[in-house]
């Protein structure tokens, strides 16, 4: 197929681009940082202990895109605006990205990526290692109800893709899900409408993300310690109640359904036996976001902005997401180190709720 351009060669991108390259799709890596795109082009990209694969690497202010090539965007929420400005709506775009960025849901584009696996980036080389496997969801943005694309109506590609949508778009989304799973790298599941997905990883990522980059954890302590772990099923319920509210159609994504998972978190007997064996999966693996803070700019608002958006809406009240979007944009305006004494506010919100007090348990999780 056509070679496709990769845009930002952080961790989601140098995956999924190398994955392409090993199904047999040439790649451009489009990067902003000048390292980067000389070790990329002298060393080629590396994902884990796999052989490194050359490819081509280009400066984002030297990039022209063009209508024949997929734009695979891997960057960040917040550097989607100059993504954005370069981009037409004639040009294919597939972002795999977390949270609800409002200027890129503005932006007209068919399909979406949600990574449920988590990668790690390896600083000034286009480097990259998978920490916790999981799915690649891609998947249009309208349901069969929506704008006519998965109505189901066109023949099906034999990866569960239908065409049907008046372009030849569904052709050539087809040939990039098969060249990822032809790659072995991968496991890619191909959702009709991909929202509900989106959604669902709202609901959790809203919740991992801001706690475990205030308080410099991984992902696992935010299960492994008593008070974190409050914390953290507090905002999932939040989450849930604020999205389910909003009339937001969450999908399945991970073990158990989510009618299911919101149950359980009702239950504090059983989250307490079920956490060992979720966080021993995530322990040692970090969130996206939990680099961003000391450099002064994080994805707060394409998760908890987002759903802060949907609670007014819905005139749902969110006051953990509300204390915690503050404490988030202050932290990242003053460039703080995390530690778990940053997320203090929220227990002791959620101590007032709950009619007791909690001493000052945080000072004992181990700081990342
Ligand atoms: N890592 C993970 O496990 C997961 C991440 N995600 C989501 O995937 C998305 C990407 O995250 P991740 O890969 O971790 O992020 P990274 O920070 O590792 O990678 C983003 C890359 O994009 C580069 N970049 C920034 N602006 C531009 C630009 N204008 N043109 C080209 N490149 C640019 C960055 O350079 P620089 O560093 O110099 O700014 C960086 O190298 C996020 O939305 C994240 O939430 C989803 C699931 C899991
Ligand atoms: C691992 C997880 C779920 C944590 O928020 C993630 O998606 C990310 O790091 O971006």
């Amino acid at each position: 197929m056509e070679a496709v351009d990769v845009v930002g060669a952080g961790a989601i991108g140098v995956t999924v681009g190398y994955a392409l390259l090993a199904g047999g799709v040439p790649v451009r890596f489009v990067e902003k940082d000048a390292h980067k795109v000389a070790a990329g082009n002298r060393h080629g990209v590396r994902l884990g202990t796999e052989p490194p694969r050359p490819a081509e690497f280009l400066l984002f202010d030297r990039w022209q895109p063009r209508p024949d090539r997929w734009v695979i965007l891997c960057t960040k929420c917040y550097d989607n605006p100059v993504v954005l400005e370069r981009l037409n709506p004639r040009i294919p775009l597939l972002p795999i990205q977390n949270g609800l960025d409002p200027a890129l849901e503005a932006f007209p584009h068919s399909y979406a990526g949600i990574a449920a696996f988590v990668a790690q980036a390896q600083q000034e080389e286009p480097a990259a290692r998978i920490t916790r496997r999981g799915p690649l969801y891609v998947g249009r943005r309208h349901g069969p109800e929506g704008d006519g694309p998965s109505r189901g109506n066109g023949p099906d590609h034999g990866n569960g893709i239908r065409r049907g949508d008046g372009s030849d778009r569904g052709e050539s989304a087809a040939a990039l899900v098969t060249a990822l799973r032809r790659s072995g790298h991968l496991h890619v599941r191909w959702k009709d409408d991909i929202r509900p997905i989106q959604a669902a990883k709202l609901w959790y990522n809203a919740a991992i993300a801001p706690l475990a980059t205030l308080a410099g954890v991984d992902n696992a302590a935010l299960l492994e310690h008593p008070a974190l772990r409050r914390l953290f099923i507090a905002l999932l319920r939040e989450n849930y109640r604020i999205l389910c509210q909003a009339g937001v159609r969450l999908g399945w994504l991970g073990p158990l359904p989510p009618p299911l998972v919101a149950r359980v978190l009702r239950c504090r007997p059983l989250v307490a036996l079920l956490a060992p064996f979720f966080a021993r999966s995530l322990r040692g693996t970090y969130c996206s976001m939990s680099g961003d803070l000391t450099r002064g700019r994080t994805e707060v608002d394409a998760y908890t902005g987002a759903l802060l958006h949907l609670a007014r809406q819905a005139g749902v009240p969110a006051p953990l997401n509300t204390v915690l979007y503050e404490l988030l944009q202050q932290a990242a305006a003053c460039r703080l180190r995390p530690h778990p004494v940053l997320v203090e506010p929220l227990l002791s919100l959620l101590s007032q709720k709950g009619g007791h007090a909690v001493p000052h348990p945080l000072r004992s999780v181990p700081n990342a």
